[in-house]
């Protein structure tokens, strides 16, 4: 009934009470009064009410509370243990309130009947029972002097709201109260229970007659009728519990509903005393999810949940609830009988999701709160770069800091990031870019902010570190109770030995989640160290694991197998894919590629020069070379001859000066390395000065000049990120921008910790001078946004792909404003082009990316492939094209058509990539599609391409997102 009066103005003409009355309660009285002051009228909620405590009977105490609570789960376990727990309970004392049914996890849509069904009806039984159970009635209001001798039946109880006596039009009512009637008398106490008013002398007749809705003045307050209180309801307490209005003459339940009725009009703002009292009572989601704000953008959200296999009818468009927990959850996470409440994604964050980025965070979520493997809470986030998986981690943590499915208390804590040094302050940039500064307080690790000043501070929930300083600062780390641990790029935890991972290991923490661009997949026994890591024991013992799927796989995916061996790989594989699937989450760039300008990725085939040809073929005849054909070396021997080549790729001054330095040292007599420079001096100019390096001596370096040159011409607010793996060839393209005049930033290894994000956001600001940002791939290449640049060069490549493709994603991620150019330059017919044919091909073999810390000391090579890797192809334009069996000329070839071919992405274990029908590796029959022409073609429309063609043998271009204009 008070939801009924809630908010109007009334006009009542009240009783005319007897002589014997006070003059101002005598009066006949015209009430015009606006309800807006008693709680019961302001808050809706009854549960935000002060607490009643009986006065008859001492408060219990906590741990009483708590035993009460034990008990009565107790009870509900025993019932769920023998399978009941689906009949319904009647006992009060119970928790049956809180088994919701198959509907019930639904979960995201829950329709009205649902809701009235499951949240209000059951949470506020639980609520009302349990009170029932801890609070005795007050005695002082049930055996008040001078009604001891009267039955019962003479006395009634009347839930009202009151206010002082005042001639103004318009009162407000102050407070909600129960007047007892008794004979001729009347007592008006407030909800603690207090004597506010007194009345005597009243005519019998007259007080029959009360009912809902009459006003009336006794000792000078005015107060207003709103229903019925039963004697029960009187001398359990209940009635002060719940301002009176809803006890009476609804039964619990409909009290309960009526009190629920509109729970979102306020949210629980309590503080933390307050908090504890009314431990029950925070049962509002802190946002409302039905409310009708945002519109999704498109089919994928609602697939999702098809795929899920739950309900999109009735779906909340606008709003991201979380999954309800299901029976099975709360009986292990909800002991303390907590009503459930929805945990609603804030809306201030919803509006600027993508649909995929919902999906994430309703994974996380999930996955976190156990809801997905049984009383598991780990998981790894392995979208492609770029997709926003920092945003995902944000999302969750401030809804898990305010929100939690039992009672709406918050899940989590103290969060604890653990990120690459280069991106600790990007974290941070990150939180008050979508949450601001006041919502979450930050602390950061470095040299002058210690972990120390993080422990001893309550200000702080999330502590953001970087893996060095994790190791340095473990001991403070482990005294803090974390209840969420992120590991950003997390792909580095793929081994169990090394010191990160058993740091990491160590933490209690069982929330735990990686977020990884590029997973380890290939590799069985890092995948299992992943999993392991977030969901611990998941996948039994590891030899149980290498017995069960481990070696069935490999054995599986090797040519001799036999079909039976085929099928149990493939079998296993699947279970393996299926198991870690619930907890593993990746999606591919093309989910948000409508959200980003158009990309021209280039593969440049730059012709070396005469230099780098001269001394590239002495070094394919050192004896060096040759006898690592004969398999006469050493392992490590061709690694030295393919660092050398790969140095006079970049530029010969690189060799020349290593040469030198090697020269210059005391054990240069006996080093390997004299095999391999032997007469290679000779072969540079006798005034060779490496410092006064010349552009033409390397194809790359005179392809990089112009290629600078006319972004500069044609666009010059637009800037550039130039990528090398090596600070050495950074130093040369460094002196570049020098001798051209071009202002640049740098990132390497040496950049201290706390300048990186500085140094990203001087690049990324529209009022940076730079034009070029150089950046070492090893430091940088993994989680920065460098989207103030729009070209990205990769001056040379690594034997991981995933490296390359780190460092390419860079530019091309969300906010960027104009079509992004990349360009991968390779020197035509060298090692180069090699080490990129086994990139695709390795890519397409596994239809994966590969671990981001394989380098070529981890590749054995046959004699064969060293054969190939050691050839100079000096006559072909481009030997890769030369491989792809392409039926063109060589003649601007548009590409096949896409759809011929299946383009997976998949980065998911399962079966073999072979099994497609390409008799080709996957991606070497993408880069056929791709448009394809020799430099010295015709009709070059890309004006770019145009002016660098001199120095270049052959392009490759592949453009997505492509509107009229580049
Ligand atoms: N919904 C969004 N709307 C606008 N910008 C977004 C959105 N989500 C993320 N971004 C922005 O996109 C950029 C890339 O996000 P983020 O760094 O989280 O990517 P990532 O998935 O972690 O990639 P990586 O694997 O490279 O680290 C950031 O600048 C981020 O602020
Ligand atoms: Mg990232």
């Amino acid at each position: 009934m008070l939801w009924r009066w809630g908010c109007r103005c009334l006009l009542r003409v009240v009783l005319v009470p007897g002589p014997s009355l006070p003059s101002d309660s005598r009066r006949l009285i015209l009430l015009n009064m606006r309800r807006s002051a008693a709680p019961s009228q302001l808050q809706g909620n009854p549960f935000k009410k002060p607490k009643f405590i009986s006065p008859a009977r001492s408060h219990p105490s906590p741990n009483e509370e708590v035993a009460k609570l034990n008990s009565d789960i107790k009870l509900f376990e025993v019932a769920a243990n023998k399978n009941n727990f689906l009949q319904p309970q009647n006992d009060p004392r119970t928790c049956n309130f809180n088994l919701p049914t198959k509907e019930c996890a639904k979960g995201i849509n829950h329709g009205d009947n649902y809701r009235e069904k499951y949240c209000l009806e059951a949470s506020t039984k639980t609520t009302l029972d349990l009170h029932h159970t801890v609070h005795s009635a007050p005695k002082e209001i049930t055996v008040s002097k001078g009604q001891e001798e009267k039955p019962d039946s003479l006395v009634k109880y009347f839930s009202v709201v009151w206010c002082k006596a005042s001639k103004k039009k318009h009162k407000k009512w102050e407070g909600d109260g129960v007047l007892i009637v008794k004979g001729k008398s009347f007592t008006l106490k407030d909800l603690e229970g207090k004597d506010i008013g007194r009345g005597t002398g009243y005519k019998l007749k007259e007080l029959e007659k009360i009912e809902e809705g009459q006003t009336m003045m006794i000792g000078g307050k005015e107060i207003e009728v709103m229903g019925i209180i039963s004697p029960d309801d009187f001398n359990s307490g209940r009635c002060f519990q719940f301002g009176g209005g809803c006890s009476a003459i609804l039964s619990s339940s409909q009290a309960a509903k009526k009190c629920f009725s509109n729970p979102f009009k306020s949210v629980c703002k309590l503080s933390s005393k307050e908090n504890k009292q009314n431990s029950f009572q925070s049962c509002k989601p802190r946002h409302d999810p039905y409310a009708p704000r945002i519109h999704l953008e498109n089919e994928s959200f609602f697939w999702l949940l098809r795929n899920l296999g739950r309900s999109t009818e009735n779906l909340p468009p606008d709003s991201l609830v979380m999954l309800r927990p299901d029976k099975n959850h709360q009986w292990l996470f909800n002991k303390n009988c907590f009503p459930v409440v929805d945990v609603v994604i804030d809306p201030h964050l919803v509006y600027y999701l993508r649909p995929h980025q919902k999906e994430g965070i309703t994974f996380l979520y999930e996955c976190v709160m156990g809801m997905r493997v049984n009383g598991r809470c780990g998981a790894i986030l392995a979208d492609e770069m770029g997709l926003g998986k920092t945003l995902q981690c944000i999302s969750l943590i401030w809804t898990l800091q305010c929100q939690g499915p039992y009672g709406g208390k918050p899940i989590v804590k103290k969060t604890l990031i653990v990120t690459p040094g280069s991106l600790v302050n990007n974290w941070k940039k990150e939180f008050q870019k979508w949450l601001g500064i006041e919502r979450i307080k930050i602390f950061t690790v470095d040299q002058d902010h210690k972990v120390e000043e993080f422990t001893k501070s309550p200000f702080y929930s999330v502590l953001i570190i970087s893996y060095e300083m994790l190791l340095r600062s473990l001991d403070q780390i482990k005294n803090v109770k974390f209840d969420l641990l992120i590991c950003d790029e997390g792909h580095r935890l793929k081994n169990s030995t090394i010191k990160t991972t058993t740091a990491l290991i160590s933490l209690s923490c069982e929330k735990r989640i990686i977020l990884t661009g590029t997973p380890v997949q290939n590799d069985l026994q890092e995948f299992f160290t992943l999993i392991d890591f977030v969901n611990p024991g998941i996948l039994g013992s590891l030899s149980a694991y290498r017995k069960i799927y481990e070696e069935p796989i490999i054995i599986s995916r090797q040519p001799s197998a036999s079909e039976e061996e085929r099928e149990l790989g493939e079998q296993r594989a699947a279970e393996l894919t299926c198991l870690t699937g619930l907890f593993i989450l990746r999606r591919t760039q093309e989910v948000i590629n409508q959200y980003l300008p158009p990309k021209i990725e280039n593969v440049v085939f730059c012709r070396p020069g005469a230099l780098q040809i001269a001394l590239y073929r002495k070094l394919l005849n050192s004896q060096a070379v040759r006898f690592c054909l004969q398999g006469l070396l050493e392992n490590t021997s061709h690694l030295i001859c393919i660092g050398a080549l790969k140095k006079l790729c970049n530029h010969p001054c690189l060799l020349f000066g290593s040469i030198k330095e090697k020269e210059s040292n005391s054990t240069w007599d006996e080093s390997e390395e004299r095999n391999l420079y032997e007469g290679l001096m000779n072969v540079f100019p006798a005034d060779y000065n490496p410092i006064m390096f010349t552009e033409e001596e390397s194809g790359k370096l005179q392809v990089l000049s112009k290629l600078l040159a006319v972004i500069r011409e044609l666009r010059p607010a637009e800037k550039v990120v130039l990528v090398s793996n090596y600070t050495r060839t950074l130093d040369i393209l460094q002196e570049v921008c020098k001798r051209h005049g071009y202002a640049y930033t740098r990132l390497d290894g040496q950049t201290p910790i706390s300048q990186r994000q500085q140094i990203v956001d001087g690049f990324n600001s529209k009022y940076s001078s730079d034009f070029i940002f150089l950046l070492s791939s090893k430091a940088g290449g993994v989680g920065l946004n460098l989207i103030g640049g729009s070209h990205l060069i990769l001056y040379d490549i690594d034997w991981n792909p995933a490296t390359d493709i780190q460092a390419m994603s860079r530019v091309w991620r969300d906010g960027q404003k104009h079509p992004v150019h990349i360009y991968r330059l390779l020197t035509t017919g060298t090692i180069e082009e090699k080490i990129y044919q086994r990139q695709i091909s390795k890519q397409g073999l596994s239809g994966a990316v590969v671990d981001l810390s394989k380098t070529s000391d981890h590749i054995q090579f046959s004699v064969e492939e060293l054969k190939n890797l050691f050839t100079l192809h000096e006559s072909s334009h481009c030997v890769t094209h030369d491989l792809l069996d392409c039926e063109c000329t060589g003649e601007n070839h548009t590409g096949d058509s896409l759809e011929k071919l299946p383009v997976s992405r998949n980065c998911q274990l399962g079966p073999h990539q072979q099994k497609s029908d390409s008799l080709k590796p996957l991606s070497m029959s993408q880069l056929k599609q791709w448009r394809h022409f020799p430099g010295d073609h015709l009709n070059l429309t890309d004006p770019f391409l145009e002016r660098i063609r001199e120095n270049v043998s052959f392009f490759f271009q592949n453009i997505t997102n492509q509107t009229t204009a580049i």
